[in-house]
């Protein structure tokens, strides 16, 4: 299993805040790799790094082996990575149809089976493919970005925070379908809530400060309450994060 993505020691600015100080991670291929962390670590900004958003300062960013860390973010993105950002990723004004046909090439020849995969998962998109997708509930419109992103086929899928705000009932879809990607890419996603985190991740970082504090397997994390406290504050006892 090779690593499909390499942060190597990276610093990154926002304005004159020194918010990324040392970050560093592997994402193997074709597995789930989870960024833990507290509220305003830099989670966020290291996968608006990793898609040059955010100027890395120093340090590398590779991708298939490659050096991406100055590439602007269209060329990461056809170099193979997709991104759905925590607010989501909809166009409002477009149905939901439309946002879907957009996330898919023209060239691509196999449109309505993949269309067919996602209805599918998400039969409530089906239900409302006429429907503007600003008029979509915020739980309609995270599972319309997920919807997009399968559609996309990318090898590498950053998701950011997809639970937030989700019922409990939609967590368990995003598990399935968190799983479900796993099959056919590699997703690198920053999760809060841990037991998303511990039932789809393979492997962990965390990032406190702005750094890489620790980075192991999910299911080691999992098992020690010792490392979730110290690192995460959490007390699975009291009902988790
Ligand atoms: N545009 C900005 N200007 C100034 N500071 C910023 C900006 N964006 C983020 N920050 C700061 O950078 C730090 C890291 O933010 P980031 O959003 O990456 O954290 P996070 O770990 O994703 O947190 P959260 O879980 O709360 O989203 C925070 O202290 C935040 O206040």
């Amino acid at each position: 299993m090779g690593a499909l993505l390499e942060l190597e020691n990276v610093y990154a600015d926002i304005g004159q805040f020194h918010i990324l100080q040392g970050v560093s991670m592997t994402v193997p291929e074709n597995s789930v790799t989870v960024i833990l962390g507290r509220n305003g670590a830099g989670k966020t900004t290291t996968l608006r790094t990793i898609m040059g958003y955010v100027h890395a300062r120093s340090g590398a960013i590779r991708f298939l082996g490659q050096s991406i860390t100055s590439l602007p973010t269209h060329q990461i993105v056809r170099a193979g990575m997709s991104y759905l950002p925590e607010e989501g990723h909809v166009f409002a004004n477009l149905t939901v149809e439309e946002n879907l046909l957009l996330a898919t090439s023209r060239r691509d020849k196999r449109v309505q089976e993949k269309l067919e995969k996602v209805f599918t998962v998400f039969p409530d998109l089906k239900d409302a493919l006429r429907r503007h997708a600003g008029t979509l509930s915020g739980g309609q419109k995270q599972m319309l970005g997920m919807g997009c992103l399968l559609l996309s086929d990318s090898p590498l899928m950053l998701i950011d925070e997809p639970s937030k705000g989700l019922s409990p009932k939609m967590v368990e879809k995003l598990v399935e379908v968190i799983r479900m990607l796993r099959t056919s890419t590699t997703v690198l996603l920053v999760e809060q809530n841990f037991y998303l985190a511990s039932q789809v991740g393979d492997s962990f970082t965390i990032i406190d400060d702005g750094q890489t504090v620790l980075r192991g397997t999910m299911s080691e994390f999992v098992q020690s309450e010792e490392l979730q406290q110290r690192y995460l504050g959490l007390h699975v006892a009291e009902g988790g994060w």
